[in-house]
């Protein structure tokens, strides 16, 4: 399932993320990649220990912490601590197709996650740059995603992606990854939609009607049959 959240960052928190990072200590991003995603990124990372980057990271979290789609779509049992991207125009920075290593280590060396969903949060606005797309392919085709800042894309880390050349301007990004307690996609994807439409009919119905009480009641048991703890 390829979902976009928008609006996780107020536009008030993009502005003060972007301070902080627009500040910080930016690095070549191929620090950070594989052996073989090291050949195909161009573009720059935030510094591991740069302690604007940590300020910016706390912010995301916490937003990530408070939004109802993000935590019923991603059922996270684990979030990588968020890094920040920047690929600039002038020198055509781009990331050629990869896909994501299934195990990251925690930069505090506390352990590893397996990456069940990849994320991109926008900080630049659309029309501040020229290219930028991250394309991701599934049995649907290519899908070319370029949201507003404060939007969040959220794609399966099983995904072929790439981010196309950006021509002018900067695009910046926060992206990170999940594990999942639910490590299927498609069992995801129903517990989504269970989630929502339960929402729904609760609102329309009232909490307390039996059938929104049996229908909470299956939710909360197929993600007990589903769900690593
Ligand atoms: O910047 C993005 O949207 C994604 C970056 C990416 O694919 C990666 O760092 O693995
Ligand atoms: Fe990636």
């Amino acid at each position: 399932m390829l979902l976009a959240i928008p609006s996780l960052l107020s536009s008030g928190q993009v502005a003060e993320v972007r301070s902080l990072i627009d500040e910080g200590r930016w690095e070549d991003g191929r620090e950070t990649a594989g052996k073989q995603s090291a050949l195909a990124k161009r573009n720059r990372q935030i510094a591991a220990d740069c302690a604007q980057g940590e300020k910016a990271r706390a912010i995301v979290l916490q937003a990530l912490q408070e939004d109802g789609l993000f935590l019923s779509a991603a059922l996270p049992r684990a979030i990588f601590p968020p890094l920040f991207n920047r690929y600039d125009g002038g020198v055509r920075h781009a990331f050629g197709n990869h896909v994501d290593n299934a195990i990251r280590y925690l930069p505090d060396g506390s352990g590893s996650i397996r990456t069940d969903l990849s994320a991109t949060l926008f900080l630049s606005a659309p029309e501040d740059y020229d290219g930028g797309e991250l394309v991701i392919e599934d049995s649907y085709g290519a899908h070319e995603v370029k949201l507003a800042a404060g939007d969040l894309i959220l794609y399966p880390s099983t995904s072929l992606h790439r981010v196309e050349p950006v021509t002018r301007g900067s695009r910046i990004c926060s992206f990170f990854w999940i594990e999942s307690r639910v490590r299927d996609d498609a069992q995801r994807t129903i517990l989504l939609d269970m989630d929502a439409a339960i929402r729904s009919l609760a609102q329309q119905l009232g909490d307390d009607r039996a059938e929104v009480v049996s229908l909470t009641g299956c939710y909360h048991n197929l993600v007990r049959q589903w769900a690593s703890s």
